[in-house]
Parts: structure tokens; sequence; C-alpha cells
């Protein structure tokens, strides 16, 4: 699916990462961890195609992110949904609007995805909600519609960047267990997270991999999580 071999990245203040390499398999489930300013968004983009690396290869779904055009990147994100550390949704427009978002830009007929689009709704318990606009929205709502736009396009990847961030522990749980929901329908998860008590809950329930950044390289977390 995605695959970094050796892979670095740098920019002005220095080296961020480096000797970067994973192969996310179709199915699996990992979880990246690590300091605040590790690099952990940084690896996403990297995995998405929204950062090259200053070396190294990127392949997404077989093909080398240095042959990929713009375009093909674009192509690719389609397989790929992203949950956004800040959600990054339009204030005006309302939670359907934002969450049908991916599909308007794809060029599909929104109208004829009324009825997915309310199942997905439904799914992610925002059916009632569905006109709101984000700023009404309470932190967990927020990062339910944000998965729900990330699946929209029925994705194989789903990268989530801190979607427990700034929810309780109740609401927390709500959102594994959809996350765990789509990785038993087959899809490929990686989830970016601080928070060690959800990764815990998360390994009763499924076989996920813990990798952590450390001093700039990627390991494979201990057995102690
Ligand atoms: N292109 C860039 N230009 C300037 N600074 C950058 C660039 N890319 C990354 N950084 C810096 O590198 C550090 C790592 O950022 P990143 O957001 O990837 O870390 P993180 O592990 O996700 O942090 P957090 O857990 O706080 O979200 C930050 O200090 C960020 O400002």
């Amino acid at each position: 699916m995605i695959e970094l071999d050796n892979v670095a990245y740098s920019y002005g203040g220095g080296e961020l990462l480096s000797e970067i390499s994973l192969k996310l398999s179709p199915g699996s489930f990992h979880f990246l961890t690590g300091p605040s300013g590790a690099g952990k968004t940084t690896f996403l983009k990297l995995c998405y195609g929204a950062l090259r690396p200053t070396s190294g290869q990127v392949r997404l779904f077989n093909t080398d992110l240095r042959n990929m055009t713009r375009d093909d990147i674009a192509l690719s994100r389609r397989r790929i949904g992203v949950v956004h550390q800040d959600c990054q949704f339009l204030d005006h427009l309302s939670v359907t609007e934002n969450v049908s978002l991916p599909l308007t830009v794809a060029g599909h007929d929104t109208l004829a995805e009324q009825s997915n689009l309310r199942e997905l709704l439904k799914w992610v318990g925002l059916f009632d909600r569905a006109d709101a606009l984000p700023p009404e929205l309470s932190g967990g709502e927020r990062q339910r519609a944000a998965l729900a736009r990330a699946v929209i396009m029925s994705p194989d990847v789903i990268l989530a960047d801190e979607p427990t961030g700034n929810i309780d522990w109740e609401m927390s749980q709500r959102l594994l267990q959809l996350l765990l929901e789509l990785n038993r329908m087959g899809k490929t998860i990686m989830v970016a997270t601080h928070d060690l008590n959800l990764i815990r809950t998360a390994k009763n329930q499924v076989q996920a991999r813990v990798l952590r950044i450390s001093n700039r390289r990627l390991q494979l977390a201990g057995a102690d999580l």
C-alpha cells in the first residue's frame, strides 16, 4: 500500500527524520507515537505524498513518488483518507458539506451520493448534526466528522493524526471502535497518538504494531505498551 525505504526528511532546522523504512501492508493496524515535535505529522505527510522526502524512496500503491506528477499524487490520495490533527473544516459549510467536500473536489455528483452520505453520518453518530456548522460542534463531534470526511471516498488506507486529542475517554473509545470497525472491513489504518491508554485498549482488540519516533528514527515500541 505505502512503503518508505530509508527515508530522511530535513528542513531549515535540520534533519527531522532519518533512516525511516516501513511497509504498510493491506489490512494492517499501526499506531505511531513519540514525543511532541518528534515528527509524527511530518511522517504521515510523507506517507500520503504531501511532503517529498529529502532522500530515500516513498512508494504509494507500488509507484515511486519520484515518478509521480501532482495529478498522480492527487489520484493516489483518493485511496488514502486523512484525519488531520486540527480537522481542517471550512467553518462556513455545514457538517454534510464538509464531509462531502472530497466528493465535490473529485467531481462526483453529491446529490447521487445523498443516501451514502446519510448512512455515513449515522455511522459516526452525527445524523442529527448534519446541518450544524463546525464551530457549533463539540470536540468529539468534530473528530467524528473528520473521520467521516476521511472515509467518504472509501479509501484503502486511513491515516489519523491525533484523532482523540482533546476529547474525553468515552469519546476516544467511541472513535477507536470506529477505526477498529474500518480495520475489520479490510482498511489499512495508522493512528498517530500520544494516548498510551488508547493504544493499550486497542491492543486487546486488534493485532496492532506500535511504532515510536525517537531521535529521528522509527522504532518498534516495546511489549510494555
Ligand atoms: N518544513 C518545515 N519547516 C519548519 N519546521 C518544520 C518543517 N517540518 C517540520 N518542522 C518542525 O519539525 C517539528 C516536528 O513537527 P511535527 O508536527 O511533524 O511533529 P509531531 O510529532 O507531529 O508533533 P506533535 O505531537 O506536537 O503534533 C516541529 O517542531 C515542526 O515545527
